[in-house]
């Protein structure tokens, strides 16, 4: 375990209690750091991120640093001490960017490839996996609407409209692990999910936590897209698709186009992208399931009321 925060690792390590896990406190701007870390180290999942939309535009450098620089420090230390594999974490965010965030994420994914085409005789696969919202993850939007309800307000909507691609920490995990297993060089896998409106996904909190569902609209943040793209229609052109899961090959051509233009394939491909907008629709009774499937939300529901958590 790497990361900045020596108090977060105190906690960790105390609630998993197991000597195997050895935690260094570090930080991914610093190369020296990521390289005293990862030697002697078999695989590398790196997920340390600036990952919030709205203060990335308010600092975009320290975006650049973390997202875009620090992946590179983690991807060449990688490389030095020849560790054999690296999944990097990316967002839906990345696909055709209008944030700060989005864009650094999408050069990390640049920089992951970029390793993949420069070094074909390489140690190291490093991968991307790309993924939309996570439920319930930190200073994500479930958590803040439960404790808005709980406060007897009501949940505070940017535009009911906006929709986002749901799926779970379990989910999320699985993609890196199907990464880890089956990556070659510079792929990007993405896992596929269905999507819901902003506004559906209030009124099934509401529902679920038994108050009316009366919406506090306050408007898009800085940086805001309405809807995600998941994978571009340039991706979709060359992506396999492994059902849950697609898979987005590297380009490995080399910068001598000329080679190519006569072998050239024309293939029109996919018209569209595949993004929450045209992703398959959760309304908000399926909603609702999925949030109760969320051991977050079953507690929370537990405390308010033991009856309506079973
Ligand atoms: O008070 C609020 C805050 C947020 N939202 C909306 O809720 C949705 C989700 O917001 P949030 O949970 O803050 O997530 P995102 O801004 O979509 O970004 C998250 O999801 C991304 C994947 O798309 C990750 O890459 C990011 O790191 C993570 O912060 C968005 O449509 C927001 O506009 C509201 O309606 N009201």
């Amino acid at each position: 375990m790497f990361s900045r925060d020596e108090a977060k690792q105190d906690e960790m390590r105390r609630l998993l209690g197991d000597e195997r896990v050895r935690y260094y406190v570090g930080d991914v701007r610093d190369y020296d750091s990521v390289l005293r870390a990862s030697r002697g180290i078999d695989h590398v999942f790196h997920a340390a991120a600036l990952k919030q939309v709205p203060s990335c535009e308010f600092f975009p450098l320290e975006a650049v640093r973390t997202n875009i620089l620090g992946s590179a420090n983690v991807v060449e230390a990688a490389e030095r001490n020849g560790v054999g594999s690296v999944v990097v974490l990316s967002t839906d965010k990345a696909v055709y960017p209008v944030n700060a965030m989005g864009m650094s994420k999408a050069m990390m994914e640049k920089v992951a490839q970029a390793h993949a085409r420069n070094n074909p005789n390489s140690a190291t696969t490093v991968s991307c996996v790309r993924y939309g919202n996570v439920m319930y993850s930190r200073g994500s939007v479930i958590p803040l609407f439960i404790e808005q309800i709980k406060a007897g307000r009501a949940p505070t909507v940017t535009d009911p409209t906006m929709t986002r691609f749901l799926m779970s920490l379990g989910e999320s995990v699985e993609l890196v692990e199907h990464a880890f297993q089956h990556a070659r060089p510079g792929d990007i896998f993405i896992r596929k999910a269905a999507a819901c409106t902003i506004g559906d996904l209030a009124e099934a909190v509401c529902e679920l936590f038994n108050v009316p569902a009366k919406l506090d609209v306050i408007g898009v943040r800085h940086g805001e897209k309405l809807d995600e793209t998941l994978a571009s229609r340039e991706e979709l052109t060359q992506a396999e698709d492994f059902g849950e899961f697609l898979r987005v090959p590297l380009d490995a051509r080399d910068l001598n186009y000329s080679l190519y233009v006569s072998e050239g394939e024309l293939d029109e491909g996919p018209v569209e992208d595949f993004n929450s907008s045209n992703a398959p629709r959760m309304g908000v009774p399926e909603i609702i399931e999925l949030l109760k499937r969320l051991p977050e939300v079953r507690a929370e529901l537990a405390l308010r009321d033991p009856v309506l958590a079973c």
